[in-house]
């Protein structure tokens, strides 16, 4: 898939957001990718995430096992799971930290990669890898759809993605005026009460 192909399919979902954002880092953007209006198609998601596993097969080779960061990496890691022939299995908050539930596991031998839908500042995919540190399986490398982070993004691991996608983002203390100037709304589970 092209650059171009993969923003159509988020702009055709409805899925680029304008407005004040706060993201998962705490930091503050006006352009919000909501990747949930994408996954909400099971067709339109396919395309992206048969399209990610190819990119993945021919960067890490065999994958045994997709593990993804709930809750947005859910959808995305079982379709792209799916078109590799792996499992797939997630990490959920648990007393805001991130962790194997439900009996998961990654086992001795197995071959893992991470997935993501978004990539900011790298810091969820980071959590992820940390909260999986002591499972046999190996952790071969990391994948999203969307790197907002154009590369920048230090993971301590290779990282294949979709689309690199260079959008501003600001300290909450150093806004631009045009986003100070509205307020500020955050989509994301991170630090969700129950
Ligand atoms: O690279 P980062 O700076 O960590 O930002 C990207 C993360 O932000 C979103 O998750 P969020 O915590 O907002 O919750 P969600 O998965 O429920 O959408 C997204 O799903 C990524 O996990
Ligand atoms: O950084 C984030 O939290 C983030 C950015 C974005 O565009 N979409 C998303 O779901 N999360
Ligand atoms: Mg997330």
């Amino acid at each position: 898939m092209t650059d171009d192909e993969v923003l159509a399919e988020f702009r055709e979902a409805g899925a680029l957001l304008e407005g004040h954002f706060i993201l998962s880092s705490g930091r503050r953007s006006g352009v919000f990718l909501q990747k949930m209006f994408v996954f909400q198609d099971p067709v339109r998601t396919e395309r992206l995430c048969k399209a990610l596993a190819a990119k993945i097969e021919a960067r890490f080779g065999t994958i045994d096992y997709v593990v993804s960061p709930a809750v947005g990496g859910i959808v995305p890691g079982y379709e792209t799971a799916r078109h590799l022939g792996a499992k797939a299995v997630f990490v959920e908050r648990e007393g805001g930290s991130f962790r194997l539930r439900r009996g998961f596991t990654l086992p001795a031998g197995a071959r893992c990669v991470i997935i993501e839908d978004i990539i900011t500042t790298g810091l969820s995919l980071r959590e992820c890898r940390d909260s999986v540190k002591d499972e046999p399986g190996t952790i071969v490398g990391a994948a999203c759809l969307i790197d907002r982070s154009a590369g920048r993004a230090d993971l301590g691991m290779e990282l294949v993605s979709l689309m690199e996608y260079a959008v501003p983002d600001y300290a909450p203390d150093a806004l631009p005026p045009e986003l100070a100037a509205i307020p500020a709304t955050k989509p994301g589970s991170r630090g969700l009460t129950a």
